[in-house]
Order: structure tokens, then sequence, then C-alpha cells
């Protein structure tokens, strides 16, 4: 080809567009053209890395001649050709340092020197008309990687290299280079033939000395070799119809090559794939052209793969784009059709028309301020992008703002005899607590409005505080909300946070007030006794604002950011301990405590509340079932003796669900052997008789093998005397068909209520029958309820001088103080009864309350503390099935103490006739319920004498009442 170009002589080699100098009918290039699909006359190969030029294997004329002489000849108009040196004369070349990959014979390449001295020497060498030098690839500095691509600081320190040492970093084969043009630094290269360095001649700039390559000779017609060169043309051929990139290289090479031989296709396919510097050398070095054709192979099968997975990116890809444009173009239709069909009008307007339409009803009973806030807020909503957060926030707002119930009210029902039985319906006892409600409801019918106070229900876990607040709002008729504010530490579940804040949520009792949707709703916080301390603000303060009447009417919840009325809500509180409540609150709170139950009321609420709601549950007849007394009460006293019921209420669901199995076993037993049975009886005969006539036809029908494989507790409630057989009457068609089935009826009694709850978990409080000396039993108040407890006096050692109390059982300060009290009290009495008597003086005692791991304070115990003292003084234990309580002075003086109820229901549940209380008292026990009272012999007292002569002296006893 070069031939070629150098006999026209009129074609300009250019840097950007080379044009064909030859059209070459070899069947390799017309397979490759035919594929590429080109033509040669919109081959532009602008910027493209790769060119061709011409090379030859020595036998070649100069190309440089050529272009000298066209130039000439456009310039002089002279067609005088000079004899110029060939490229196989230059045997001493400047060395070019390539950087990033080698020069292959036949292309063309850019590289920017930046070697100021070597620019000049090019420079003057083309000047010369000796416009060749030697390209050589420089070697990777030997700690490099060189899969990492270099930066431009390392090329900057490869542009540094000089003399030797860049001699000794360029691999030796390169190639010999035509200085086609010089532009600013870049020089366009062509390269021509294959060159070994020999040695180093000058160092700056590098000149060596060269050897000219020539490939090693082989038989054109070797087999091996044109299946290997077809093989590379065939995987060109097909990496060509993936890669775009790849046929205009191909593009420009046939318009540039002439003859296809082995020995080019190699160095086209292994110049034009996207291999690294390395593998691109190593076939730049390979003269065997056989073996440089399975070197090249390699490179485009390589190519080949990459090619594939970037077909399968690009698919991917434009599968993924043009579905959601798709999706986005579908949807825009979609809005545009239904909007010019009136269907639907724009995102904002018909958010606007939404929130219009909610406050549009309220309009009249709405306060000003709000609605002003609202139209607002309607108005920015407009202004706003709908994609914008601020959007999002007002749209949010206005939402909350629009659904709370403005103005709207339940009607309230002051009717005190619908009240009284909807609470007698709900709960049993509990006459206090209902008297107080309906009083508070009888005060709300005469004054026209139940505000404007706080109840706030205390007592032990599972004495139906909460379902009694249900109750009342039942009875109100109004919603009931409910929020446990146990733990609660946030101000913000109170007061809502600022709408500023991401996710921001208004508060509890705005949630509750859009959840009920009224404005006078009766909420319940519960807990109110275990307020968490806060981190951030203080819940207690909070919730002060919120409950108080004179605050609440103007309630500012953050979210919300307007003032709301809360007096029309009314506020009932449950705790467990009211002590724990904050004083603040507890100032505004009406306390109505509700102290347990004792076993007779457990059994009413058992018998006529708990039963029947869980037989109901379990989808249980009440004729399926039989609970005898003695086994509810078997229940109480041995299973659930606290104050509360919910134990209860837990072991009687525990029953029914037992219960509910063994009907339905029962049941599935009795389908499976059951006969249907076809008769012609009348209704009226499916009286008692039947019962019995039925029942021995069933016997009959069943199979005696599957009735032994009934359970055992079956047979059991089979065997007792009360079980029965129901039948149920079926008619189905024209005939009377009469299906039997059995339903027994499951007996739950005292002596099969193991086989329900299992054995007793609950030990008596009371753990000796008859008191021994130093032992005396006393009450204490916890909130669980009361409860009984002993306070156990023993002798360690005696000695002169050696009378000590050592105290154990988890004594608070105060209880230990009161030890110390009683221990003095009952010295002085002791010397005043047996002064002779030196007991105490001398005698080293310990004082313990069972129940060791349980923490105990308060001085309530000091009667009892000094009368465990005296027993043991005195060797005389104290009166059998005797309780007391009441703290004692220095003097002897008995104070009052706080849960006598509590105490009197845990004296009745261990069974103590005779309890001492303080005088102060009295007037507690003499409100309590008859039924709690009943059958006590208490006393009250206000010195300790009284207790003494109550405890060890039956006579004088009986004068105290
Ligand atoms: N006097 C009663 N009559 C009928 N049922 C009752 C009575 N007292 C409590 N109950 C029932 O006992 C169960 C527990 O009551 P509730 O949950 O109201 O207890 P609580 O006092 O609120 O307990 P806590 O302090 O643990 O919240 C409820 O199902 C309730 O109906």
């Amino acid at each position: 080809m070069l031939k070629l170009i150098a006999s026209s002589r009129i074609h300009r080699v250019h840097p950007t567009v080379l044009r064909p100098a030859h059209h070459s009918a070899s069947p390799l290039l017309r397979v490759l053209s035919s594929l590429g699909g080109l033509s040669w006359r919109n081959a532009n190969v602008g910027g493209r890395y790769f060119f061709c030029s011409d090379s030859s294997d020595g036998s070649d004329h100069v190309v440089d001649a050529g272009v000298q002489a066209a130039e000439e000849s456009e310039s002089k108009a002279s067609a005088i050709v000079p004899t110029y040196p060939r490229p196989e004369d230059y045997l001493t070349v400047l060395a070019l340092p390539l950087i990033h990959r080698p020069l292959f014979p036949g292309f063309y390449m850019p590289v920017f020197v930046k070697d100021p001295k070597l620019l000049a020497a090019l420079q003057e060498s083309r000047e010369r008309q000796a416009p060749y030098a030697g390209a050589f690839l420089l070697k990777d500095e030997p700690e490099a990687d060189p899969s990492v691509v270099s930066s431009s600081d390392a090329d900057k320190n490869v542009y540094d290299l000089k003399g030797k040492e860049l001699f000794n970093r360029l691999h030796e084969v390169g190639t010999l280079a035509q200085i086609s043009s010089i532009h600013g630094d870049q020089v366009i290269l062509i390269g021509h033939r294959r060159l070994r360095i020999t040695e180093m001649v000058s160092e700056d700039p590098l000149t060596v000395k060269v050897d000219h390559l020539k490939d090693k000779t082989y038989n054109k017609d070797d087999d091996i070799i044109k299946a290997t060169s077809f093989e590379v043309i065939s995987t060109l051929r097909d990496v060509l119809k993936t890669s775009s990139l790849w046929r205009d290289h191909v593009q420009t090479y046939t318009k540039h090559i002439g003859d296809f031989t082995y020995p080019r296709l190699a160095d086209f396919g292994a110049a034009i794939s996207g291999a690294n510097k390395l593998q691109c050398q190593q076939v730049l070095e390979e003269l065997d052209v056989y073996k440089r054709l399975k070197l090249t192979l390699e490179l485009v099968k390589k190519e080949m793969e990459i090619s594939k997975i970037q077909e399968s990116i690009a698919k991917a890809i434009e599968e993924k784009i043009s579905g959601e444009q798709r999706r986005y173009l579908l949807n825009e239709q979609l809005k545009a059709i239904k909007k010019e069909l009136g269907l639907e009008t724009d995102d904002k307007t018909a958010l606007t028309g939404k929130f219009r339409e909610r406050i549009e009803p309220k309009r009249e009973k709405c306060p000003p301020h709000i609605l002003q806030v609202i139209d607002e807020e309607l108005a920015k909503l407009q202004l706003l992008e709908a994609s914008s957060s601020e959007f999002s926030v007002t749209r949010n707002y206005l939402d909350w703002l629009t659904a709370l119930p403005w103005g709207e009210y339940s009607d309230e029902n002051f009717d005190v005899t619908r009240a009284q039985k909807i609470l007698d319906e709900d709960h049993y006892g509990l006459t206090d607590v209902k008297e107080r409600i309906l009083e508070f409801i009888a005060v709300g019918k005469l004054r026209g409005t139940s505000q404007g106070k706080i109840i706030c229900l205390s007592g032990p876990p599972g004495v139906g505080k909460t379902s009694i607040g249900r109750s009342i709002a039942r009875a109100l008729n109004r919603k009931f909300f409910r929020f446990s504010v146990g733990g609660l530490a946030d101000v913000a579940e109170i007061k809502g946070h600022r709408r500023t804040y991401i996710g921001a949520m208004p508060g509890k009792i705005v949630q509750c007030l859009k959840n009920v949707g009224t404005s006078n709703p009766l909420v319940l916080i519960d807990e109110i006794d275990k307020l968490g301390r806060g981190h951030a603000g203080d819940p207690a303060s909070a919730l002060l604002e919120l409950l108080d009447p004179e605050q609440n009417a103007n309630f500012l919840d953050h979210y919300l950011d307007v003032t709301i009325d809360l007096s029309k809500v009314l506020f009932v509180c449950t705790a467990n301990v009211v002590e724990m409540i904050p004083n603040p609150l507890l100032d505004r709170m009406e306390v109505v405590a509700i102290a347990g139950y004792i076993t007779d009321e457990k059994m009413h609420i058992a018998r006529d509340y708990l039963e029947k709601t869980t037989r109901e549950a379990c989808g249980i007849k009440p004729e399926q079932v039989e609970v005898t007394d003695a086994a509810l009460l078997a229940l109480i006293e041995n299973y659930c003796r606290e104050s509360g019921v919910r134990n209860l209420q837990k072991h009687i669901e525990k029953i029914y669900r037992k219960i509910a199995l063994q009907l339905v076993r029962q049941g599935e037993m009795i389908d499976a052997t059951m006969l249907p049975i076809k008769d012609k009886v009348d209704s009226d005969e499916l009286g008692q008789n039947a019962v019995q006539n039925k029942n021995s036809e069933l016997v009959e029908g069943i199979d005696p093998e599957k009735e032994s494989e009934t359970s055992d507790e079956i047979h059991k409630v089979q065997s007792s005397d009360q079980s029965q057989c129901l039948e149920v009457a079926k008619e189905s068609g024209g005939d009377k068909e009469i299906e039997t089935k059995t339903i027994e009826q499951v007996l739950v009694d005292e002596s099969n209520l193991t086989d329900f709850v299992g054995k007793p978990v609950f030990h008596a409080e009371r753990i000796y029958d008859q008191t021994p000396v130093g032992v005396v039993m006393g009450l204490a108040w916890t909130a669980m309820g009361g409860s009984t407890l002993y306070i156990e006096t023993t002798f360690v050692e005696e000695g002169e001088g050696k009378g000590t109390l050592h105290l154990t059982g988890q004594l608070g300060d105060v209880m230990k103080e009161s030890a110390q009290i009683a221990h003095t009290v009952a010295r002085r009495i002791l010397l005043e009864r047996e002064p002779e008597n030196p007991f105490f003086a001398n005698s080293k005692l310990h004082l313990h309350v069972p129940a060791g791991a349980t923490p105990k304070d308060g001085p309530s115990a000091g009667s009892t503390m000094t009368t465990s003292l005296l027993s043991l003084a005195m060797k005389k234990p104290v009166k059998k099935d005797l309780a007391m309580t009441g703290e004692v002075t220095l003097t002897g003086k008995i104070l009052p103490i706080g849960g006598v109820k509590e105490k009197t229901i845990a004296a009745r549940r261990s069974e103590v006739k005779t309890i001492i209380f303080p005088s102060a008292n009295r007037r507690d026990f003499d409100e309590l319920a008859p039924n709690v009272k009943e059958g006590l012999d208490v006393h009250f007292v206000d010195d300790y004498m009284q207790i003494f002569n109550l405890a060890f002296d039956d006579e004088q006893s009986q004068n105290i009442k």
C-alpha cells in the first residue's frame, strides 16, 4: 500500500483522514468489509487512537518520500523524485518512549512529547528529511501493578526519565515510527516495522542503535496457520456484529490495507483489541507468525466475551429505562384523560377540595381562630410545589386540623338511675365507689356539665379500676379513650412534636380526639403513679397542663400550634399507690380508693361476671358446664388470694379452655360413632322422658371399642351422678329426622379442680396455727393490697449488760427505728410489771420479719414488735388468732396507720378472729361494708398497755372495744 501511496504522489498523509490508495480484493478483507457495511467515502477516523498507514515487510518504498514529494508537488508543481534513505537504512534512531501501548506496524498513534530536547530533535530530524524514530513501550516500574491505570503523576515521572535510566526502562522490541506531523508537543507517529535495541548511542535525547526485525518465514498454505487466521477473522466478525467501536477500526483499516497477510492480520487483531499493554507487547515481540496469530486469537476471543457482557448490560439498562419511561408516559396520559373527562382534578386541587369538604360541615361550630389557620394553610398549599417537603408538612398539618372534632359533642346523659344500672351491670360490689360516681353525675346534672373534676381510682392491681372507668364513660354516654402513662418520659408524647421535625406527630390527647370523634370523651390516664422522669422536660408538668381545669381550656399542642379546648373532656386516672403521684397532680384529683375484695365478693364476681364473660368468650353454653360453689371457693382460697380478681379471671379462663377442649373431643367422638336415628317423633316428646330413652339408644349406637378410647376425664364425668345427656332435635326435609347428639355436662368440683388448674400455687400467709412465744402476727399494706406478716423474736445469748437487739428481714430505716422504740417500750413495761426481771438488760435478742426477700418499711409494726419482745421476755404466747397494727411511741401511745380496709381483708383471709387497730382508725373501720367487718372481734386502742392486756390477759381484754 505504501507503494501505491508513493507512486500516486498526490495524497497527503493526514493525521486524521487517511485515504485508501488501493481497493484490495483480498477475500479476508472482503469478509470484514462486508460485515462492517462500510464505504471509504465516509470513513472519518478523526480523534481515534488507531490509525492505519502502510507498513512494509522490508520491500516497501518509503512513505515519507511520497509525502514529501506530494508536498513538493503541491508547492512547486514539480515531479522530481529525490533519492531518500529507505526505512531499513535507519540503524540509529531517536528513542521515543510510549507509555500506554506499543505501536503496531500499519497503525498510527498520536503521542505527547514533554521533553523539549527530544521534541526539538524530532523536529530537526523531520526537517532533515529523516522523519523516523524508534517507538518503544516503557516498562512499568518494578513494584507497580500493571493492571492499575497510571495516574497523571506517574506520567509526569515518566517524562522526567532521561539517558540511561530511560534506556533501562524501555522494552527492547519496538517499532520504527515515521514522524508524520508535529503540532506543538503532539507528534503523530506511523508504525512501520519491528526493531530491536542493540545499544545506546547518546543520552540526551536518547539515541539508540537498532536491528530491523523480520518475521520468521512461514508457509502461506499451512493449514494450521490458515485455520487459526480464519478463526481470528470469524471471531472478529462476531465482535463486529455487536461492537460499533470495532466497526470503526475495521472501517479505517480496510480502507488502507492492501493485501491482508497473516502477520498483518495478527497485528490488526492485537492492535484493536482492548488487551493490556504487556499482552500487546508480547504480540509485537513475537516473530513466529503462527504463534503471533494464536496470541491474537486469545485476545480477540476475550474481546468477544467483553462485548457480549457489554451488550447484555446495555440491553438491561435500556429495558429498565424504557419500562420506566413507558410507565411515566402512561401515567401522565391517564391523568390527562381523567382531567379531560372531569373525573379528577390535579393533586393540589383535589387535596384542597378534600380538606374544604371536611371542614365545611364543622364551619359553624369551629372556633374562628382555627378556621383562620385552616384557610391560611389551604392558601399556602396552593402556592407550594407538590414535590417539596414543605408541601407534605402542610398537607399533614391540614389533615390533622380538619380531622379533629371541632365543636362535636356526644349528648351527655345524667340519668342517675340508668348510670346505677350500668355500673351494677358491669361490676359487683364497690358500693362506695359507685356511690361516689353517682354523686359526681348528680352534681353534673344540677350544673348541666360534668367537667372540672379529675377522678383518680386507686387500688391494687386487678380490682377493676380500668373497667370502672369504661363503665363511667358508658353511664355518661361519653366516648372512651385510654392511654397509659406508665414509664412515659417524653413530654412530646403528651404535647406533641414541633412540626419542623421529620415525622412529627401531635400528642396523645389530640390523637385521642381524632380517634373518638367527639370533643367530650372520657379519657382514662392509666398508671399515673408510674409516670417516668423526663429527660427533656417534665411529663408531670405537661400532664398538669392537660388535666388542670384552669389551664386546659387553652391547651396548646406543639404540633397543632393552635389552642384547643379540653375543658369538656372528663379525665379519670388510675394508680396503684397514691403516694407516688406527683403532689401538684394529686392536689387536683378526687381520689376514690378501691381496696380489694374479700372471698365473698370474689365469689360473686367470679360467678356473676367473670364466669359469664369467659363462658361466652369460649363459646360454651351454660348447660354444658357446671362449676360448683365449692370449686370456686377452693379456687379463690387456694389459688387466687390476692386483692384483685385478675388472677381469678385467668384461672377461670384456664378452666373454661380445658372444658372447651373436652367438649370438642367428646363431640368429635360422638359424631364419629353416632348413627342417625330416623323416627317420627312429635316435638313435645322431647321432654325429660325422651332424654332417658334416647340416651339408652345412644349407648347402643356407640362402638364399644371406640367408647373405650374416651379420655379418663370424660369417664370421670360420665360416671359421676351429675352427668347428664341432653338431646338436640333437628328437623330435616319432609320427614322429621331426629339426630341425637349428647352434650356432656362437664362438672368442675373441688375434687377435680386440680385437673383444670394444677396444684395450688399459693402458700398460705398463715405459717403458725398457734403462734409460739416471741411470735406475733402483724398487718401490712402493700401496693398489691393488704397482707399479714409475722414478727419473730428469739433469744440469742445472756450476759451481764449484753442487752442488744439484732434485726433482719430487709427492714427499712423507719422500721428499724420502730424496732428500737419497741425494744425500749417493752423494757420499760417489763420493768413495771416484773421489776426484778433483768431479761432485756442482759439478753442479746434477734428480731426477724419473715419473707426475708421482700423489703419492708413503715412504722405500723411498732405495736406488733413490742408485743413480740414482751411475749419472749415473759415466755408467754399471745392469744390465738390475733393480729394487730399500729405505730407505737416511746411513751407507749398508739398512732393511726393507713390501709385499714386492705388490712382487714388480709386478716380475714388469714382467718384472724381478733384485730387490734389504733383508736384513730375507728372511723375508717366503721366505713367498711358490713360483709367485710362480719365475724371479726375488733379492738381500738390508744395506749400500748391496752394491747398488752388484750394479747396476754383474756379477762381484761373484754372491756376494751
Ligand atoms: N367488681 C367487679 N365486678 C366485676 N368484674 C370485675 C370487678 N372488679 C374487677 N373486675 C374484672 O377484673 C378484670 C381486671 O380489672 P381491671 O383491668 O379493670 O383492673 P385494674 O384495677 O385496672 O388493674 P391494673 O391496676 O393492673 O390496671 C376486668 O376484667 C374486670 O372486669
